[in-house]
């Protein structure tokens, strides 16, 4: 296994302040040009080596498939607005596309990361934190974070998302609550009007497992006339969250998740519930890539920019 290189600090003198302008696209930033340190950051070695931190050497690194690159335009773009230096405790969501946001983070250099905490959502990306060499810290030690950012099923005009699509909603709204910003990465699929029109399988809901049943019932009477109890693959029986609990998917006709705030208040109120999957006007911005190379942002003001592909 090859080591993670790390470019040379081009981030330090271009991204000291928030408020300066950001140099043009640099989600695209000499990625593949920039020369790099001499001295690798060593992974630690673990059998759960997130492949994307395992594999990528920057210089040889073949083409990425168009999703995988509209999930790295997304992460990137967001690190390098949302990462600063003297943001020193950092929330690392869950998902497919926050390898990527490590990913960038760990082009910041070995200075910026030198005395920086990373706090996990979950098994997932407590492994990838320590599989990049980054310093783990828990939300005992670390109740206030700088900066979370995490991914995410769907994202509304409005801001609101689904997630939990792997089960990870309550460490991550935990996290999302805990962080001075809250920000989501996201491909195109996963920006839309109304959630549940691109994400099918329903608002994920972690369920004491006593509880299952007697939820599921009351699910059934609220509207969620298929609500089902999420089974394992690999497995025989249901999918166990991070904290020992059953997930539920619960889809809704269009005219409840119109108003995400309210629905969520109505399934958080069933005794058995522990969390709900829908995370309601907590976002600073949902970044999304674009299969043209664009990012699309989505800010809490309802503003949305776009950030045209570099050549
Ligand atoms: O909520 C989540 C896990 O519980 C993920 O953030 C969400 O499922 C998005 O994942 P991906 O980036 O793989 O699409």
């Amino acid at each position: 296994m090859g080591p993670v290189r790390i470019p040379r600090l081009w981030f330090s003198h271009k991204l000291s302040s928030p408020s300066l302008p950001l140099p043009l696209p640099l989600y695209q930033a000499t990625y593949f040009s920039t020369s790099f340190a001499e001295r690798p950051i060593k992974p630690h070695s673990t059998p759960f080596l997130p492949s994307l931190l395992r594999t990528r050497n920057m210089a040889t690194a073949a083409p990425l498939a168009p999703i995988e690159e509209a999930k790295r335009l997304a992460a990137y773009t967001a690190v390098d607005k949302h990462v600063f230096p003297e943001h020193q405790v950092i929330g690392i969501g869950s998902g497919s596309t926050v390898p990527y946001v490590v990913e960038r983070i760990m082009q910041q250099g070995r200075e910026a990361n030198k005395n920086r905490i990373f706090v996990p959502t979950g098994f997932q990306s407590k492994e990838l934190i320590i599989s990049a060499g980054l310093r783990l810290g828990d939300l005992d030690q670390y109740p206030k974070l700088d900066v979370t950012i995490d991914g995410a099923d769907e994202v509304d005009s409005g801001l609101n998302c689904i997630k939990g699509g792997g089960a990870c909603q309550l460490r991550e709204k935990v996290l999302a609550e805990a962080a001075e910003t809250w920000v989501v990465v996201a491909d195109y699929r996963k920006n839309s009007s109304i959630l549940g029109t691109n994400y099918a399988p329903g608002i994920p809901i972690e369920v004491v497992p006593f509880a299952y049943a007697a939820v599921l019932k009351k699910l059934h009477a609220l509207g969620s006339t298929k609500a089902t109890l999420r089974l394992a693959k690999m497995k025989a029986g249901p999918v166990v969250s991070d904290n020992s609990n059953f997930v539920i998917d619960a889809t809704f006709p269009p005219e409840q998740m119109k108003d995400p705030s309210k629905l969520l208040r109505q399934i958080k109120l069933l005794t058995g519930v522990v969390e709900v999957g829908l995370f309601c006007q907590m976002a600073k911005a949902a970044y999304f890539g674009n299969q043209d190379g664009s990012v699309t942002i989505k800010w809490e003001d309802g503003k949305v920019e776009s950030i045209a592909a570099s050549q």
